[in-house]
């Protein structure tokens, strides 16, 4: 390409002046994107809130899509493909964002039932780069972690993690989701947690969706959150997104508004990803180092307890402030008001409200680079390491 391209990028993408030296940068909002803002574009870089497909692209000029996050199921790649439009995502970007999101809910769930970390039976559906990530700190913690994740077992991966059933994983006291959103090929998840499967969980154990909303079947979740039978349950993704079912949010124990990579450094890397993609597509030098931006930060007390672990997570990050801004977001009063106080929203309202979250979203920080001074117990070593933490005694 011999001109300067023109590069449109959903506003809500960070750091987007290393792409100065590529091209022309304007921004454009990511739901709904306006189609006309492509006309001259060659470059469009979106996240997961834009369906990228043939209605959005045919009769335009552009020639490279990125997507700034892990999931792809917003683009439709074979028509990419097609096409002939060169594709680039950001495999890993947040997955220590979401694998601290996990972690913190199990550490909470667990103090606040009076389980021990050491004889919790976490099961992971999915063991890719989140699934990873979360396997290791809860292993570090001392929980036995096993995953399902038939694509790998039919590959012949050798894993850390042993691999399972799925219905070994469901039987286990955590369950956590970490799939893609798929709905055709061998194995696909579509509502993989359907009416059947959600019948099987009890009260007795912790359910967490960070991956995508559909993966569960909402309305199941919801009646059998509403009878009383279902799992604790912690969901950041939501079937109909930007729709939150107000009924759904006030059943599960936490609710977020898809935030679970939210931190400053995963969507930073996730730019740099899509810059370091474009610059060897147009053959040019795209060298620049990841933009750091955490600041420097000290733990001066000890890590003692799991309960001082927590507390020490919690300095980066308290989800149930994501639990509070999102029932507020959907007109449902503080915790524990009756159906009658809740605000009768519109959907269009709540879809504005949800994305405006998002949009909003305070400044998060990995954990990683957090400096301990106090004195840490030898059980709660190898987690900080995990975590990035220095310990500096
Ligand atoms: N809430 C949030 O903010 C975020 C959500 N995500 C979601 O999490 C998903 C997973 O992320 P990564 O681990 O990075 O993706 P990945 O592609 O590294 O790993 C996915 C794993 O799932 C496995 N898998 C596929 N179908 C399966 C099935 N039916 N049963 C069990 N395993 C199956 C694959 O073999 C692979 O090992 C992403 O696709 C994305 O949708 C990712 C980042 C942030
Ligand atoms: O990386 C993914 O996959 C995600 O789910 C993103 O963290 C979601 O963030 P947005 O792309 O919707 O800003």
């Amino acid at each position: 390409m011999t001109n300067v391209p023109t590069i449109i990028a959903d506003e809500n993408m960070p750091a987007l002046e290393l792409f100065s030296g590529l091209g022309e940068v304007r921004t454009v909002p990511g739901r709904p994107l306006p189609r006309a803002a492509l006309t001259g574009a060659q470059v469009l870089l979106v996240r997961s809130v834009t369906r990228v497909d043939e209605a959005l692209l045919a009769g335009t000029s552009v020639r490279f899509v990125g997507s700034a996050t892990i999931g792809t199921d917003h683009v439709d790649l074979d028509y990419l493909a097609r096409a002939g439009i060169r594709f680039a995502h950001a495999p890993g970007c947040n997955a220590m964002a979401v694998a601290e999101y996990v972690l913190q809910a199990v550490l909470a769930w667990a103090l606040d039932n009076g389980r021990a970390l050491q004889r919790l039976r976490v099961g992971l559906v999915g063991l890719g780069n989140v699934g990873r990530s979360v396997a290791g700190l809860l292993e570090a913690v001392g929980c036995t972690v096993v995953a399902s994740d038939p694509p790998q077992v039919e590959a012949g991966a050798q894993t850390a993690v042993p691999l399972g059933t799925l219905e070994q994983v469901l039987a286990c006291d955590v369950i956590s989701l970490h799939v893609p959103l798929t709905t055709a090929g061998p194995h696909p998840t579509h509502h993989l947690l359907d009416a059947a499967r959600l019948a099987a969980l009890t009260p007795a154990q912790l359910l967490i969706n960070t991956c995508r909303g559909p993966v569960i079947d909402n309305r199941a979740l919801l009646a059998r959150l509403e009878a009383g039978q279902g799992p604790v349950t912690v969901l950041d993704v939501w079937e109909q997104e930007p729709q939150v079912p107000p009924a759904l949010l006030a059943a599960v124990w936490r609710g977020s508004p898809h935030i679970a990579g939210y931190s400053v450094e995963g969507k930073v890397r996730g730019t740099w990803m899509l810059y370091r993609a474009l610059g060897q597509w147009l053959g040019v030098d795209a060298s620049r180092a990841m933009p750091q931006q955490a600041p420097v930060r000290t733990w001066e007390a000890p890590v003692a307890s799991m309960a001082d672990l927590l507390a020490l997570l919690r300095t980066a990050y308290r989800p149930e402030e994501d639990h509070r801004l999102l029932r507020e977001a959907m007109g449902l009063p503080p915790e524990g008001g009756s159906r009658e106080t809740w605000v009768p929203l519109t959907d269009v309202t709540r879809g504005t409200n949800f994305d405006q979250l998002r949009k909003t979203y305070r400044v998060r920080h990995e954990t990683a680079g957090l400096r301990v001074t106090g004195a840490v117990a030898p059980v709660w070593q190898t987690v900080l390491s995990r975590l990035g933490v220095v310990v500096s005694q």
